[in-house]
């Protein structure tokens, strides 16, 4: 499998270091706005370096995003034209308009668009459980100022609303919360704590609904390179390319 990837930061680094030759997936084409770090990742994998996204299109299997749910927005629709497409910005698909759009084009285009489950645990029961009813379906995360990238010594409530207006106030830290809302096809519940006392990336799942009912606690570690992303969010993209690969697939 043939990837470019669009974006790298913290999360393309990770995924870049943990892929081995035995995987199958060759990284070939990179881009990002900021040059230098386009030429990072160009270098540690003898890659090629591209000035923009058109001149990976044509020769992968699949893009990685891992940008913006800006860039996401702009230039998602062209990408299922051409290719797979794996998205770390899913924020992005809170936009119905766009989500619409995004889909139906890889449908007339036979490509399709991988969202990893990210930072938070539980996607994979919550998928299986919105089968049935679900009654209420609420995500806390808290985070400490640093990656909030705000600055407070207080401990205290935020923002509380819909997964929807979360992506848009807080696009570099709800991710998840778009994730979860996806993945059972609704606006879920929010909340977000900053907590001067904590250090780690905080994501709690509480989901009632005639399956029964779940609590997880995900608490993340953030990456140094970038405290606002959780290495699990890293992680699970690593997993999900890998299994693009394999026959056997466990969970949902
Ligand atoms: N799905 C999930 O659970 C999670 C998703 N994320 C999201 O994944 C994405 C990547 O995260 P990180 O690697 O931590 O971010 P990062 O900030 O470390 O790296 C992002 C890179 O993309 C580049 N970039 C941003 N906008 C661009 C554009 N329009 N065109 C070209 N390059 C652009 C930046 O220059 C930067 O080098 C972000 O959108 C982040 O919010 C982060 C954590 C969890
Ligand atoms: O990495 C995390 O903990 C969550 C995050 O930033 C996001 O969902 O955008």
């Amino acid at each position: 499998m043939k990837v470019g990837v669009i974006g790298c930061g913290a999360i393309a680094n990770i995924i870049i270091d943990h892929i081995q030759p035995k995987d199958n997936i060759e990284f070939k084409y990179f881009f990002d706005k900021d040059t230098e770090k386009a030429e990072e990742l160009t270098e540690k994998t003898n890659g090629i370096l591209c000035e923009n996204l058109s001149e990976m299109l044509n020769d992968v299997d699949l893009v990685l995003e891992a940008a913006s749910q800006e860039f996401l927005k702009q230039y998602g629709v062209e990408i299922v034209k051409h290719a797979n497409l794996m998205n770390m910005s899913i924020g992005a698909l809170m936009d119905e308009k766009f989500r619409k759009e995004l889909i139906q084009t890889s449908k007339n285009n036979h490509t399709n668009i991988y969202a990893p489950s990210g930072a938070v645990i539980g996607v994979d029961g919550l998928k299986a459980a919105c089968i049935g009813e679900i009654s209420s379906l609420t995500l806390t995360t808290r985070k400490s100022p640093k990656s909030l990238g705000i600055e407070t010594d207080k401990c205290e409530t935020l923002f509380k609303g819909k997964a929807s207006e979360a992506v848009v106030k807080y696009p570099k830290n709800m991710n998840v919360a778009a994730t979860l809302s996806l993945s059972c096809k609704r606006d879920i519940d929010v909340e977000v704590i900053v907590d001067p006392s904590v250090d780690r990336n905080i994501h709690e799942v509480h989901a009632i609904g005639s399956f029964g009912e779940f609590k997880t606690i995900t608490c993340n570690q953030p990456i140094k390179a970038n405290p606002k992303t959780s290495e699990l969010a890293a992680l699970s993209a690593i997993k999900k390319l890998k299994s693009l690969n394999k026959q056997f697939h466990v969970g949902t």
